[in-house]
Protein backbone atom coordinates (compact mmCIF):
# COMPACT_ATOMS: atom_id res chain seq x y z
CA UNK A 1 0.00 0.00 0.00
CA UNK A 2 0.69 3.76 0.96
CA UNK A 3 -0.88 6.67 -0.43
CA UNK A 4 0.42 9.49 -2.15
CA UNK A 5 -1.31 13.10 -3.28
CA UNK A 6 -0.08 15.42 -5.22
CA UNK A 7 -1.34 19.47 -6.10
CA UNK A 8 0.46 21.43 -9.04
CA UNK A 9 -1.95 24.77 -9.13
CA UNK A 10 -1.49 26.74 -12.39
CA UNK A 11 -4.02 29.52 -11.19
CA UNK A 12 -2.27 31.81 -8.72
CA UNK A 13 -5.70 32.66 -7.39
CA UNK A 14 -6.27 28.98 -5.48
CA UNK A 15 -2.44 29.07 -3.52
CA UNK A 16 -4.29 29.95 -0.55
CA UNK A 17 -6.67 26.87 -0.87
CA UNK A 18 -3.40 24.74 -1.50
CA UNK A 19 -3.14 23.41 2.15
CA UNK A 20 -7.17 22.79 2.81
CA UNK A 21 -6.97 20.84 -0.68
CA UNK A 22 -4.19 18.97 -0.15
CA UNK A 23 -5.37 18.33 3.63
CA UNK A 24 -8.75 16.53 2.25
CA UNK A 25 -7.01 14.69 0.18
CA UNK A 26 -4.52 13.35 2.38
CA UNK A 27 -7.40 12.68 4.97
CA UNK A 28 -9.03 10.15 2.25
CA UNK A 29 -5.17 7.99 1.90
CA UNK A 30 -4.88 7.24 5.75
CA UNK A 31 -5.61 3.23 5.86
CA UNK A 32 -3.18 3.35 2.50
CA UNK A 33 -0.62 4.39 5.08
CA UNK A 34 -0.79 4.31 8.33
CA UNK A 35 1.99 4.49 9.90
CA UNK A 36 3.82 7.98 9.65
CA UNK A 37 2.97 10.61 6.72
CA UNK A 38 4.79 13.53 5.25
CA UNK A 39 4.32 16.80 3.01
CA UNK A 40 6.26 19.39 1.33
CA UNK A 41 4.51 22.39 0.50
CA UNK A 42 5.85 24.71 -2.17
CA UNK A 43 5.72 28.78 -1.28
CA UNK A 44 6.35 31.59 -2.73
CA UNK A 45 9.97 32.06 -2.72
CA UNK A 46 11.06 35.56 -0.61
CA UNK A 47 14.42 37.51 -2.97
CA UNK A 48 17.94 36.40 -1.34
CA UNK A 49 16.14 34.22 1.33
CA UNK A 50 16.72 30.37 1.69
CA UNK A 51 14.28 28.01 4.11
CA UNK A 52 15.79 25.00 6.05
CA UNK A 53 12.91 22.93 7.41
CA UNK A 54 14.65 20.82 11.08
CA UNK A 55 13.03 18.63 13.19
CA UNK A 56 13.93 16.99 16.82
CA UNK A 57 12.32 15.22 18.95
CA UNK A 58 13.89 17.18 21.65
CA UNK A 59 11.39 19.87 22.52
CA UNK A 60 14.26 22.09 23.66
CA UNK A 61 16.41 21.21 20.56
CA UNK A 62 15.12 24.63 18.98
CA UNK A 63 15.51 26.77 22.36
CA UNK A 64 18.32 29.37 21.33
CA UNK A 65 19.70 27.74 17.99
CA UNK A 66 19.17 31.02 15.81
CA UNK A 67 21.30 32.96 18.15
CA UNK A 68 23.98 29.98 18.51
CA UNK A 69 23.59 29.76 14.35
CA UNK A 70 24.14 33.84 14.80
CA UNK A 71 27.27 33.46 17.32
CA UNK A 72 28.93 30.28 15.80
CA UNK A 73 28.18 30.31 12.13
CA UNK A 74 27.87 33.96 11.82
CA UNK A 75 24.73 33.85 10.05
CA UNK A 76 21.09 35.51 10.53
CA UNK A 77 18.33 33.37 11.15
CA UNK A 78 14.61 33.30 11.42
CA UNK A 79 12.95 30.41 13.39
CA UNK A 80 9.83 29.73 12.89
CA UNK A 81 8.32 26.50 15.37
CA UNK A 82 5.56 24.43 14.43
CA UNK A 83 5.48 21.10 16.76
CA UNK A 84 8.11 19.06 16.38
CA UNK A 85 9.77 20.95 12.92
CA UNK A 86 11.49 24.51 12.45
CA UNK A 87 11.67 26.45 9.84
CA UNK A 88 15.09 28.44 9.17
CA UNK A 89 15.24 31.68 7.08
CA UNK A 90 18.67 31.95 6.52
CA UNK A 91 20.22 34.59 3.67
CA UNK A 92 20.19 32.05 0.56
CA UNK A 93 23.96 32.43 -0.30
CA UNK A 94 24.68 30.73 3.61
CA UNK A 95 21.86 28.15 3.35
CA UNK A 96 24.77 25.31 2.86
CA UNK A 97 27.26 26.72 5.12
CA UNK A 98 24.22 26.73 7.95
CA UNK A 99 23.03 22.75 6.68
CA UNK A 100 27.07 22.15 7.22
CA UNK A 101 26.79 23.78 10.79
CA UNK A 102 23.89 21.90 12.37
CA UNK A 103 25.07 18.61 10.87
CA UNK A 104 28.70 19.39 12.91
CA UNK A 105 27.06 20.84 16.16
CA UNK A 106 23.33 19.45 16.56
CA UNK A 107 23.42 16.00 16.84
CA UNK A 108 19.73 15.86 17.78
CA UNK A 109 18.69 18.06 14.60
CA UNK A 110 17.41 16.50 11.60
CA UNK A 111 17.19 18.37 8.06
CA UNK A 112 14.26 17.79 6.87
CA UNK A 113 15.06 19.68 3.55
CA UNK A 114 16.25 22.91 1.97
CA UNK A 115 15.69 25.31 -0.63
CA UNK A 116 14.33 28.74 -1.53
CA UNK A 117 10.55 27.45 -1.71
CA UNK A 118 10.30 24.00 -0.09
CA UNK A 119 8.81 23.68 3.44
CA UNK A 120 8.84 19.40 4.84
CA UNK A 121 7.03 18.47 7.49
CA UNK A 122 7.23 14.41 8.34
CA UNK A 123 6.62 12.11 11.37
CA UNK A 124 5.48 8.65 12.27
CA UNK A 125 1.68 8.68 13.31
CA UNK A 126 -1.54 8.44 11.63
CA UNK A 127 -1.74 11.17 8.36
CA UNK A 128 -5.01 13.33 10.02
CA UNK A 129 -2.87 13.88 12.90
CA UNK A 130 0.22 14.31 11.42
CA UNK A 131 -1.12 17.25 8.85
CA UNK A 132 -2.84 18.49 11.90
CA UNK A 133 -0.21 18.54 13.87
CA UNK A 134 1.79 20.96 11.23
CA UNK A 135 -1.69 23.12 10.30
CA UNK A 136 -1.24 21.84 6.67
CA UNK A 137 -4.84 23.05 6.25
CA UNK A 138 -3.13 26.73 6.69
CA UNK A 139 -0.77 26.91 4.38
CA UNK A 140 -0.52 27.69 0.53
CA UNK A 141 1.76 27.59 -2.07
CA UNK A 142 2.41 26.35 -5.29
CA UNK A 143 2.36 23.07 -5.74
CA UNK A 144 2.23 20.31 -2.50
CA UNK A 145 2.84 16.35 -2.16
CA UNK A 146 1.90 14.20 0.51
CA UNK A 147 2.16 10.35 1.72
CA UNK A 148 0.77 8.44 3.98
CA UNK A 149 3.06 5.25 4.66
CA UNK A 150 2.41 1.37 5.02
CA UNK A 151 7.01 0.53 5.99
CA UNK A 152 8.02 -1.97 3.47
CA UNK A 153 11.53 -1.53 3.17
CA UNK A 154 12.79 0.40 6.11
CA UNK A 155 11.79 0.99 9.78
CA UNK A 156 8.70 3.07 10.83
CA UNK A 157 10.81 6.45 11.96
CA UNK A 158 10.38 10.18 11.19
CA UNK A 159 13.43 10.15 8.70
CA UNK A 160 11.66 7.03 6.74
CA UNK A 161 8.93 8.88 6.28
CA UNK A 162 8.10 10.28 2.83
CA UNK A 163 8.76 12.83 1.31
CA UNK A 164 12.62 12.30 1.10
CA UNK A 165 14.47 15.53 -0.24
CA UNK A 166 17.90 14.97 -1.16
CA UNK A 167 18.61 18.28 -3.13
CA UNK A 168 17.74 22.17 -2.98
CA UNK A 169 13.42 22.33 -3.56
CA UNK A 170 13.43 18.89 -4.14
CA UNK A 171 11.18 16.07 -3.04
CA UNK A 172 10.07 12.64 -3.95
CA UNK A 173 6.50 9.81 -2.60
CA UNK A 174 6.89 6.72 -3.91
CA UNK A 175 4.16 3.92 -4.16
CA UNK A 176 6.21 0.52 -4.16
CA UNK A 177 9.60 -1.42 -3.02
CA UNK A 178 12.55 -0.85 -5.57
CA UNK A 179 14.85 -4.21 -5.37
CA UNK A 180 18.44 -2.91 -6.92
CA UNK A 181 18.13 0.17 -4.01
CA UNK A 182 21.17 -1.56 -2.41
CA UNK A 183 23.50 -1.57 -5.07
CA UNK A 184 22.42 2.19 -6.68
CA UNK A 185 23.07 3.46 -2.99
CA UNK A 186 26.19 1.79 -2.83
CA UNK A 187 27.26 3.10 -6.36
CA UNK A 188 25.37 6.85 -5.85
CA UNK A 189 27.75 6.93 -2.10
CA UNK A 190 30.56 6.28 -4.43
CA UNK A 191 29.98 9.69 -6.14
CA UNK A 192 29.67 11.63 -2.84
CA UNK A 193 25.88 11.25 -1.76
CA UNK A 194 24.86 11.13 1.46
CA UNK A 195 22.14 9.00 2.48
CA UNK A 196 20.25 9.21 6.40
CA UNK A 197 18.35 6.04 6.33
CA UNK A 198 18.42 2.39 4.52
CA UNK A 199 14.70 3.22 2.47
CA UNK A 200 14.23 2.10 -0.94
CA UNK A 201 12.59 5.79 -1.51
CA UNK A 202 15.33 7.71 -0.34
CA UNK A 203 17.74 6.13 -3.12
CA UNK A 204 15.41 6.84 -5.62
CA UNK A 205 15.07 10.88 -4.57
CA UNK A 206 18.91 10.81 -4.68
CA UNK A 207 18.82 9.19 -7.85
CA UNK A 208 17.08 12.25 -9.41
CA UNK A 209 18.88 14.68 -7.34
CA UNK A 210 22.25 12.93 -8.88
CA UNK A 211 20.63 13.13 -12.51
CA UNK A 212 19.75 16.22 -12.01
CA UNK A 213 22.67 17.60 -10.94
CA UNK A 214 24.54 16.12 -13.79
CA UNK A 215 22.21 18.61 -16.02
CA UNK A 216 19.30 16.33 -16.48
CA UNK A 217 15.84 18.21 -16.62
CA UNK A 218 12.93 16.74 -14.12
CA UNK A 219 11.34 14.99 -17.17
CA UNK A 220 14.79 13.04 -18.82
CA UNK A 221 15.78 12.27 -14.68
CA UNK A 222 12.54 11.05 -13.99
CA UNK A 223 12.65 8.81 -17.35
CA UNK A 224 16.53 7.61 -15.92
CA UNK A 225 14.36 5.66 -13.22
CA UNK A 226 13.24 3.53 -16.14
CA UNK A 227 16.45 2.33 -16.90
CA UNK A 228 17.77 2.44 -13.85
CA UNK A 229 15.52 1.36 -10.91
CA UNK A 230 14.06 -2.12 -10.49
CA UNK A 231 10.69 -3.03 -8.90
CA UNK A 232 7.45 -1.60 -8.74
CA UNK A 233 6.80 1.92 -7.85
CA UNK A 234 4.78 5.09 -8.92
CA UNK A 235 6.56 8.10 -7.89
CA UNK A 236 5.36 11.60 -7.21
CA UNK A 237 8.10 14.20 -7.53
CA UNK A 238 8.50 18.32 -6.95
CA UNK A 239 10.84 20.30 -7.49
CA UNK A 240 10.99 24.57 -7.02
CA UNK A 241 8.91 25.58 -10.44
CA UNK A 242 8.08 21.32 -11.67
CA UNK A 243 5.76 18.01 -10.55
CA UNK A 244 6.43 15.40 -12.09
CA UNK A 245 4.82 11.86 -12.38
CA UNK A 246 6.34 8.20 -13.66
CA UNK A 247 5.39 4.61 -13.28
CA UNK A 248 6.89 1.34 -13.51
CA UNK A 249 7.01 -0.90 -16.50
CA UNK A 250 4.29 -3.26 -15.19
CA UNK A 251 2.10 -0.41 -13.39
CA UNK A 252 0.72 -2.47 -10.33
CA UNK A 253 0.47 0.42 -8.24
CA UNK A 254 -2.93 2.73 -8.59
CA UNK A 255 -2.73 6.31 -9.87
CA UNK A 256 -5.05 8.53 -10.89
CA UNK A 257 -4.41 12.14 -12.43
CA UNK A 258 -6.48 15.25 -13.17
CA UNK A 259 -6.21 18.38 -15.06
CA UNK A 260 -8.01 21.23 -15.69
CA UNK A 261 -7.30 24.97 -16.70
CA UNK A 262 -6.10 25.59 -12.87
CA UNK A 263 -4.48 22.88 -11.66
CA UNK A 264 -3.09 19.16 -12.00
CA UNK A 265 -3.80 16.15 -9.51
CA UNK A 266 -2.41 12.97 -8.38
CA UNK A 267 -4.08 10.62 -5.93
CA UNK A 268 -3.29 7.35 -5.26
CA UNK A 269 -7.29 6.58 -5.65
CA UNK A 270 -10.24 8.85 -7.44
CA UNK A 271 -11.40 8.93 -4.28
CA UNK A 272 -8.66 11.48 -3.25
CA UNK A 273 -9.50 14.06 -6.33
CA UNK A 274 -13.44 14.12 -5.81
CA UNK A 275 -13.72 17.35 -3.22
CA UNK A 276 -11.19 19.39 -6.23
CA UNK A 277 -13.00 22.20 -7.60
CA UNK A 278 -14.70 21.50 -10.50
CA UNK A 279 -13.53 17.88 -10.51
CA UNK A 280 -16.10 16.93 -12.34
CA UNK A 281 -15.48 19.01 -15.31
CA UNK A 282 -11.55 17.54 -15.22
CA UNK A 283 -9.89 15.87 -17.66
CA UNK A 284 -9.40 12.63 -15.68
CA UNK A 285 -7.09 9.31 -16.73
CA UNK A 286 -4.63 6.74 -15.85
CA UNK A 287 -1.05 7.43 -16.21
CA UNK A 288 0.31 4.93 -18.17
CA UNK A 289 3.20 2.57 -17.51
CA UNK A 290 6.74 3.58 -18.37
CA UNK A 291 5.50 7.04 -19.07
CA UNK A 292 6.51 10.65 -17.44
CA UNK A 293 4.29 13.50 -17.19
CA UNK A 294 5.57 16.41 -15.97
CA UNK A 295 4.69 20.14 -15.63
CA UNK A 296 6.03 23.18 -14.70
CA UNK A 297 5.60 26.86 -14.11
N1 LIG B 1 4.01 0.66 0.83
C1 LIG B 1 4.84 1.35 0.12
O1 LIG B 1 4.55 1.74 -1.02
C2 LIG B 1 6.19 1.60 0.77
C3 LIG B 1 7.12 2.58 0.07
C4 LIG B 1 8.58 2.35 0.44
N2 LIG B 1 9.06 1.11 -0.07
C5 LIG B 1 8.78 2.46 1.93
O2 LIG B 1 8.94 1.49 2.62
O3 LIG B 1 8.83 3.55 2.44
Amino acid sequence: MCGIVGLFLKNQALEPQLGSLVSGMLTTMCERGPDSAGFAVYGTPSKGKGKITIQSADADAFKGLAERIKKEAGVSADLSLKSSHAVLTVPSDKSDAVVTWLRANTPNIRIMGSGEAIEIYKEVGYPTDVAKRFDLAKMSGSHAIGHTRMATESAVTTLGAHPFSTGPDQCLVHNGSLSNHASLRRELRRDGIRFETENDTEVAAAYITWRMKQGLNLGDALRGTLDDLDGFFNFVVGTKNGFGVVRDPIACKPAVMAETDDYVAFGSEYRALVDLPNIDKAHVWEPEPATVYFWER
